[in-house]
């Protein structure tokens, strides 16, 4: 017997209007049977579905819907919840009115996830200077789910930016800041509470019992005992110390130019690195199409392809929607986890 089809969508906010969300959401609900994508409803403007499709030459049926229809309507029709004003932005050509297309969507998609009416946000990429040039103080979307999970005395949770594949899953320590900053923001306790997050996360979402993590060094070789850098030593080496002393499984300073191939790989199954690029090049270079962006640390499950914009294909039918279709399904297997571990609790 086939499984039946969950009663909660995934809420799907369709991102930047210039760039190949509203293609790769088209793709993905195209390769729905093909590629066992499972049902999630597409929050923004309906009028920009609409048209890509016309434009990519797609027969896509559209049907505007609450998200309790959604899973039952999906096989047969692209569920949309018009949200947020029409866009004005024509592929591959962003323009100021975009943000407020992008970031009124993502909103009530999130509201739809917070309110119980779907199981987990999926969010198709923003231009960060599109929607920061009209005053959203954000890095990114991790800094403002996180702002937006804020508790009730006024504090905000910590996230963590896992980039996750098959073949290998990391998170960077610091995120979406300029590499000069990097050695001051290091601190112990960033460590150590990312190391938390990260433990806790991948038991309770991704069903590890004991999830080894491995801690990259920030400098050559690892520090090479102080002689290349002395942040290894003095701030890696404690926050390892003292999640081993509270029972997570944690292994570093580790030198980072070693620790990607395959054998090392073995070794582990999150690496945190010290910085974006130090771990995003590794993850994005193995597995460019299948690499899923999965934000840790808050109340909600949020996935996205960890692509971006790229505005120099859409519209034109070339992007890959497979990134996409690993988030959709990566939500659905966290949503879906959780809620086995919550019942056996
Ligand atoms: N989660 C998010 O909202 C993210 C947003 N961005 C934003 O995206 C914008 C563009 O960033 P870039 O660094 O140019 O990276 P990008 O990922 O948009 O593009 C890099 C290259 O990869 C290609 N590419 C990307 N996704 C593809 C797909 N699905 N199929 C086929 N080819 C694909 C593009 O055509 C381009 O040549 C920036 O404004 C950045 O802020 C970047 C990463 C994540
Ligand atoms: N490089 C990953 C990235 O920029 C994703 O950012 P976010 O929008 O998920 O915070």
């Amino acid at each position: 017997m086939a499984p039946s089809a969950p009663a909660r969508p995934l809420a799907l906010a369709l991102g930047e209007p210039a760039g190949i969300g509203p293609d790769i959401a088209l793709m993905a609900w195209r390769a729905r049977r093909a590629r066992e994508v499972p049902p999630f409803i597409a929050v923004g403007d309906p009028g920009l579905l609409g048209n890509r499709a016309r434009r990519l030459g797609f027969e896509v049926p559209l049907v505007r819907a609450a998200p309790e229809e959604a899973a039952a309507l999906f096989a047969e029709a692209l569920p949309v919840l018009a949200a947020g004003p029409s866009a004005t932005a024509a592929p591959g050509r962003p323009d100021a009115g975009s943000a407020a297309c992008v970031l009124e969507a993502l909103a009530a998609a999130l509201d739809l996830v917070t309110s119980g009416r779907a199981d987990a946000l999926v969010t198709c990429p923003l231009a960060k200077s599109v929607v920061q040039a009209a005053g959203f103080p954000f890095p990114g979307h991790t800094e403002y789910l996180a702002d937006r999970a804020r508790r009730p005395d006024g504090t905000v949770p910590r996230p963590a930016m896992l980039i996750w594949s098959p073949l290998l899953a990391v998170v960077p320590a610091t995120i979406h800041v300029p590499l000069k900053d990097v050695p001051g923001l290091l601190t112990t306790s960033l460590l150590v509470e990312t190391g938390r997050i990260v433990a806790r996360d991948m038991a309770r979402r991704f069903g590890l019992a004991r999830p080894r993590l491995a801690f990259c060094g920030l400098n050559p070789h690892a520090g090479e005992g102080g002689l290349m850098g002395l942040e290894d030593e003095a701030v890696v080496r404690p926050a390892v110390a003292a999640l081993l002393a509270e029972g997570i499984a944690a292994a570093g300073p580790l030198p980072a130019d070693t620790l990607f191939h395959p054998q090392a790989r073995a070794h582990y199954d999150v690496a945190i690195g010290m910085y974006h690029d130090q771990v995003l090049i590794p993850a994005k270079t193995l597995a460019f199409h299948d690499g899923v962006n999965a934000t840790l640390g808050l109340p909600f499950i949020r996935t996205s392809p960890d692509h971006g914009t790229a505005f120099d294909i859409a519209g034109t039918g070339r992007a890959d929607p497979s990134s996409l279709i690993a988030a959709l399904k990566l939500a659905r297997r966290l949503a879906d986890t959780e809620a086995v571990g919550e019942k056996a609790a």
